[in-house]
């Protein structure tokens, strides 16, 4: 059996998905995958508990120490984030940390991703060890995937995707006649948007997670990726009979460094047009191998838990080292 005892930084909604799998699943892994995930502590903002059984209530929860004193204690050989993507400094400090310490790092936080990629590759290839962020490039949907490892040597040109449900949901509804403010209001009201829904109006947060999935693909540096990208906006122009208005963000190999993001009409039989709803969908140019698309998978707190369960049990299982 292979221990994988978990250190889980971040109790929102994903951590908590996250703790709540480990809970109920920890025993059909054991059988199924011969490894046996236990978070043995997680961590707030400014608080910490270590678990025995389950997570105890916040208010026994225990002042936060330094991770490298955490991770030394519980011997964690996953750092598993779900932080905030909000640019702070910390989650990346806290990933180098855990590298250092022969853990693995398994991330549905983005932000110290696109800061510093080279950095955390560099440390993980020295200890040997991997960082995964499947959950950071499109919850379930495993879209990281294919790009990190799948579709090794198959000559991967150009990659595009709808990689924004709101996008997606709030360009369906303007084509259906309703006004931008209301479509947005429907989408936080479904939990698809964010409370601040600029970063998936603006394209930044497809941007972000096809920067993301760039750097898997062709060992771009997010950091050194420019990103050029449309606005959704009220009164739209119509697509054309069979066709739907969708954000595709695209990189193409020919173009290193760029990320576009451009409202098109994609036709309805295609893998973008078919999307409904905060479904998302990215297609692959793989050259003589022809074009593979990947779409679905669940894109909620619970989706995106999965799918940090999904790198922790490859980390554990597979021999990679770094983002590959
Ligand atoms: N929600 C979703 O569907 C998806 C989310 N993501 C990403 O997953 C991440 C987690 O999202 P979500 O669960 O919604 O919650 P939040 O992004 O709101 O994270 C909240 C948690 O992070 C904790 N936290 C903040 N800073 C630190 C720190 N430095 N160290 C340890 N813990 C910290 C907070 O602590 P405290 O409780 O003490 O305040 C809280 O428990 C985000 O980066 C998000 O972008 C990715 C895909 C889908
Ligand atoms: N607001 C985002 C949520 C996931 O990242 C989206 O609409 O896709």
């Amino acid at each position: 059996m292979i221990e994988v005892p978990i250190l889980l930084a971040g109790y929102g909604p994903v951590g908590r998905e996250y703790a709540e799998l480990v809970r109920q699943y920890r025993a059909q892994w054991c059988d199924q995958y011969g490894a046996d995930l236990r978070v043995v502590a997680v961590r707030g903002r400014s608080s910490q508990a270590e678990i025995a059984d389950a997570v105890p209530p916040r208010e026994q929860w225990a002042p936060a120490e330094e991770v490298a004193e955490l991770l030394a204690r519980t011997g964690a050989r996953v750092l598993a984030q779900a932080v905030p993507s909000d640019g702070g400094e910390q989650p990346a400090l806290d990933a180098l940390q855990a590298l250092r310490q022969g853990a693995h790092v398994v991330t549905a936080t983005k932000s110290h991703l696109l800061t510093h990629w080279r950095q955390l590759d560099e440390t993980a290839r020295r200890a040997g060890r991997s960082v995964r962020i499947s959950g950071a490039t499109g919850a379930a949907m495993p879209a990281g995937d294919l790009a990190r490892s799948v579709l090794r040597g198959f000559d991967v040109r150009a990659v595009q995707g709808c990689l924004n449900g709101t996008a997606t949901f709030v360009l369906d509804q303007l084509a259906a006649g309703r006004e931008l403010a209301e479509a947005v209001a429907e989408a936080q009201r479904l939990g698809i948007a964010e409370a601040d829904p600029t970063a998936d109006l603006t394209g930044k947060d497809a941007a972000t997670k096809l920067r993301l999935l760039a750097g898997l693909l062709w060992g771009w540096d997010p950091a050194d990726i420019a990103v050029e990208a449309e606005p959704i906006r009220d009164q739209l122009p119509a697509a054309d009979d069979g066709h739907r208005l969708r954000q595709v963000a695209g990189a193409s190999r020919d173009e290193p460094g760029l990320v576009r993001v451009e409202l098109r009409a994609e036709p309805v039989a295609g893998p973008l047009g078919a999307l409904v709803g905060p479904e998302k969908a990215v297609r692959y140019d793989c050259g003589d191998a022809g074009a593979v698309a990947v779409t679905g998978g669940r894109s909620s707190p619970r989706g995106a838990a999965l799918a940090m369960i999904k790198d922790t049990l490859g980390a554990a299982l597979e021999a990679t080292t770094g983002f590959r």
